[in-house]
């Protein structure tokens, strides 16, 4: 049953803690199944990867043209899409392409007053794999989000990885790789596909960093193997908070809520209002939505499994509730959304006014749609330019800058007992 809360029942404070700490995936299961696919893709390779397609996507993998898609095939797929898409997909791509050309950080070089050159300059990574999420639905505005920031930041080899369940690449798939510009498309998904960019095998040669979003397999598999690779963060089933008071269409609030039940059963989607009849409402829509909603199986089970209404006395009580979920996306569905983003410390993305719905996010506007989940947003950002990049310091003295600070250096190498270290300075302090 969807969760049904109120700010003034006796036991709200256990049950909303019991709403924030809830796993919506048996986090233990998942870790255990993903630390053996890792540990067999790590010793066996490319013969492990054929074994998980078979089984896990029903996709045998046998001639080359089942493991990797050509750039011809990209442009093929590309050249016949419906005009109309083609567009849709241009659009998206630019608005992206701008917003995270923005992000490309400044490098620094300075001088300080005591002679001492100092700095640091940003540089891309060797190679990034994209993670495409295509399990349940295909996701080429997942490809674009992932390859354009990755361009942007001047990464040299792109490679995507993305399931082919049952053999069937999605064509819009690979006409956003011919748009994005991607090097190579594997056609493998799953915690195997992760395992394989980051120890590399035969076929598939390691990347330095891994990003992208996906199922609670392909997230743990990336928190698991970070280290071995850079990750951009942990971006798991999605989820969405609406906060909105009696002001607004229950229907359009009710498909918002949908929008991100539909991507996975253990997706989340939450209600925060101050007004019960309008919660009933919506609840209602819900339910008249489901009922012909062509993805209903999966966003019945999320809805009713971890959604959750939460009638609070007033708005002003809603803030802190989202800073504990610290929710994917935010959306605040009220006259003054400004005053709310204001005390909303931690979310993915928030989306802002009632003619915001979430999915402007997910395709069209601009900022990146891979974000931390599972109560993430408290410490990490959604993905950006500077996931594909890190940044090395650089340190240059002359003879006054060594006499400046060379002694103090000196001072603490004694300190800490390392007299080598401190030789290294005073030989030049002579
Ligand atoms: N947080 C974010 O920024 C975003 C998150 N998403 C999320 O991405 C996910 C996409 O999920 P899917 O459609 O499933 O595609 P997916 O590509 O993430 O996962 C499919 C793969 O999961 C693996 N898998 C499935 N069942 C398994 C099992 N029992 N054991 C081991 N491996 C198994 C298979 O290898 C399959 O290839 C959704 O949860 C969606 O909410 C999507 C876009 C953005
Ligand atoms: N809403 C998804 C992204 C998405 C892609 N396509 C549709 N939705 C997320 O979690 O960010
Ligand atoms: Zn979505």
């Amino acid at each position: 049953m969807t969760h049904q809360l109120n700010s003034s029942d006796a036991n709200f404070e256990r049950d909303f803690r019991r709403l924030v700490n809830a796993r919506r995936e048996s986090e233990s299961d998942v870790a255990i199944q993903v630390r053996d696919i890792l540990r067999e893709v790590k010793a066996r390779g490319d013969e492990a990867i054929i074994e998980y397609s078979q089984r896990f996507d029903g996709h045998a993998l046998s001639e080359d043209s089942d493991w990797v898609i050509t750039a011809e095939r990209c442009r093929e797929a590309y050249d016949a899409l419906e005009p109309d898409l083609r567009e849709a997909l241009e659009l998206a791509a630019s608005r992206i392409r701008a917003y995270h050309a923005a992000q490309l950080p400044e490098n620094r070089d300075y001088t300080d007053d005591a002679g001492v050159r100092q700095g640091a300059t940003w540089r891309a990574v060797d190679a990034a794999g994209l993670y495409v999420p295509g399990g349940r639905a295909a996701y080429p505005s997942s490809l674009l989000m992932n390859a354009i920031p990755a361009r942007v930041a001047g990464v040299e080899r792109l490679v995507v990885v993305t399931p082919t369940p049952k053999g069937q690449s999605n064509p819009i798939v690979l006409a956003a790789a011919h748009i994005a510009g991607v090097d190579e498309i594997w056609r493998v998904g799953g915690a195997q596909a992760v395992a394989a960019l980051a120890y590399g095998t035969d076929r598939i040669k390691p990347v330095d960093v891994i990003t992208g979003p996906g199922n609670a397999y392909v997230a743990e598999a990336k928190r698991q193997l970070y280290g071995v690779v850079g990750i951009d963060m942990v971006a798991g089933p999605s989820e969405i908070l609406v906060i909105a008071d009696k002001d607004n269409e229950p229907e359009w609030i009710a498909a918002d809520l949908l929008s991100q039940a539909e991507h996975d059963p253990t997706s989340q989607s939450i209600l925060i209002t101050d007004d019960a009849p309008f919660a009933a409402l919506v609840s209602d829509a819900i339910e008249l939505q489901l009922a012909t909603l062509d993805t209903q199986k999966t966003a019945k089970a999320s809805w009713k499994e971890h959604g959750a209404i939460i009638v609070v006395g007033s708005l002003s009580e809603a803030p802190a509730l989202a800073n504990k979920l610290a929710s994917e996306h935010v959306e605040l569905a009220v006259a003054d959304p400004e005053a709310l983003m204001a005390d909303i410390r931690h979310a993915g993305s928030i989306f802002l006014g009632r003619m915001t719905p979430e999915a402007i996010g997910d395709y069209v506007a601009g900022p990146n749609h891979v974000l931390p989940t599972g109560r993430r947003a408290r410490f990490a950002s959604g993905l950006s330019v500077l996931d594909f990049m890190k940044r090395t310091s650089f340190i240059e003295l002359g003879e006054q800058g060594m006499a400046a600070i060379g002694p103090a250096a000196a001072r603490l190498a004694h300190a800490e007992g390392l007299p080598a270290h401190a030789k290294s300075v005073e030989v030049r302090l002579k």
